[in-house]
């Protein structure tokens, strides 16, 4: 659990990808700041390398997503849940810069995405802890990558792993952690370089339901104290309504958004409890329910 209230600050340096310009040359969508995470009429269309009328290349075609439209401002918490196979991975591509869109654009902090940055952190289903570092080495491999000064490097570790609660747990290999440990330090890993954004692809799927249960929360207090703009992909309604303060559901193949809802549960106590939260997860089972048919 985390134990300590002192906020955990996000990265102050540009949020342009490596190759991208720095600054916004246009207007923002309230006339403002930028959105943190924009997709302008997004589609994703794998395969169909036609060179040669298709004798150098597959034909075949994957259409992913469909003109996917949508703005998140910074600080949200969105949950993005839909069928198997509708593109909920390949939208988190996206904004990752692991993927380009076909047609569209994607965004982050105004400026268009041409490949991953410091301002984007990824957490995976599997955890992709290196198995020869210690936690403390892990969560700190992206600073000592980037030169971050040794000092520094291990105030921020320290401070990371006290937020996950695994500063007991600093000198362990991976192997010596239990599941939700091991998640934990990944999660500490991507939050490592301050990122404005984090990009979590089903991190509690493989986890027991009490673990998952108690990551939810710690993810809840996480979110709350770095104030970092979070994209949550998930298979459950549950979680999706647990924790978003905004959930977007996706169709099945290809994906289009059919439900985009903010929502008003309280996020301090369990939103469990109250009486809004059956009707919301309602709603959105219908939902998911109704587009994979
Ligand atoms: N590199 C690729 N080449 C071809 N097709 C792909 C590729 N990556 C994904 N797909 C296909 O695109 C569709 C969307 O995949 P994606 O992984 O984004 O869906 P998903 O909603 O995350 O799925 P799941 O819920 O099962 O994890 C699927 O039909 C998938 O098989």
């Amino acid at each position: 659990m985390p134990s300590s209230d002192s906020p955990i600050p996000t990265s102050d340096g540009p949020t342009s990808t490596s190759d991208g310009p720095t600054t916004s040359d246009g207007p923002t969508p309230s006339g403002g700041q930028a959105a943190a995470v924009s997709l302008d009429a997004v589609s994703v269309t794998y395969g169909g390398d036609r060179r040669l009328g298709g004798l150098l290349g597959r034909t075949d075609t994957v259409d992913a997503l469909r003109e996917v439209d949508t703005d998140i401002p910074a600080g949200e918490f969105v949950t993005i849940v839909g069928p198997s196979g509708c593109g909920k991975s390949t939208l988190l591509r996206l904004v990752a810069g692991f993927a380009r869109p076909s047609r569209g654009e994607v965004k982050v902090a105004g400026e268009p995405v041409t490949g991953p940055g410091p301002d984007r952190g990824v957490v995976f289903q599997q955890p992709r802890l290196f198995p020869w570092l210690n936690v403390r080495r892990n969560v700190e491999f992206g600073l000592r990558m980037t030169g971050v000064p040794v000092a520094d490097r291990r105030t921020r570790t320290a401070e990371l792993l006290d937020l996950v609660g695994l500063s007991e747990a600093a000198t362990r290999l991976p192997h010596e952690l239990s599941g939700g440990m091991q998640q934990r330090a990944a999660i500490a890993r991507a939050l490592a370089p301050g990122p404005r954004i984090l990009l979590m692809d089903e991190p509690f799927a493989a986890l027991d339901a009490l673990t998952r249960e108690r990551l939810q929360e710690e993810l809840r207090q996480i979110w709350r104290r770095t104030g970092t703009t979070v994209l949550f992909v998930t298979h459950s309604v549950d979680e999706a309504v647990l924790l978003g303060t905004r959930i977007i559901a996706l169709s099945r193949r290809p994906g289009r958004v059919v439900l985009d809802e903010t929502s008003t549960l309280p996020r301090e106590e369990s939103p469990h409890a109250h009486p809004g939260f059956l009707a919301l997860r309602e709603k959105l089972a219908a939902t998911v329910r109704a587009a994979a048919a």
